[in-house]
């Protein structure tokens, strides 16, 4: 289990460190176009899944969505802190 700044400090290290194999590193490289897809193909599914799953398949979604917001900050550059002071 993490915290939304303990993924985000994750994924800042694999976009500093490039390890084989990473998805955030592909995901990165993909561009900005493709990270802002897969964070509405994400939200997406967070919709459909509150108005027909469970919370558990909802809460999973959740997650997902998070990450690839995420990744968008990270391609963007954006730090936590630069959306946090709009909170
Ligand atoms: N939290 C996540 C996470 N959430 C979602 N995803 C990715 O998003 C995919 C699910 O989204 P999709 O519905 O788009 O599935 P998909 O289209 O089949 O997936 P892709 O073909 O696009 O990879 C998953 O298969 C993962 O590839 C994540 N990938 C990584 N993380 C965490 O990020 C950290 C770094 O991961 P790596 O960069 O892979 O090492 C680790 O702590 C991981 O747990």
């Amino acid at each position: 289990m993490k915290t939304f700044d303990e993924l985000f400090a994750e994924l800042a290290e694999r976009a500093r460190t490039r390890p084989d194999g990473s998805g955030t590193v592909a995901a990165l490289d993909a561009g900005v176009h493709a990270q802002g897809k897969k964070v509405l193909e994400e939200a997406g599914e967070v919709w459909i899944a509150a108005e027909h799953e469970s919370d558990d398949r909802l809460s999973e979604e959740i997650s997902q969505l998070l990450y690839r917001v995420q990744v968008l900050m990270l391609g963007r550059g954006l730090s936590t802190e630069d959306v946090y002071r709009y909170l």
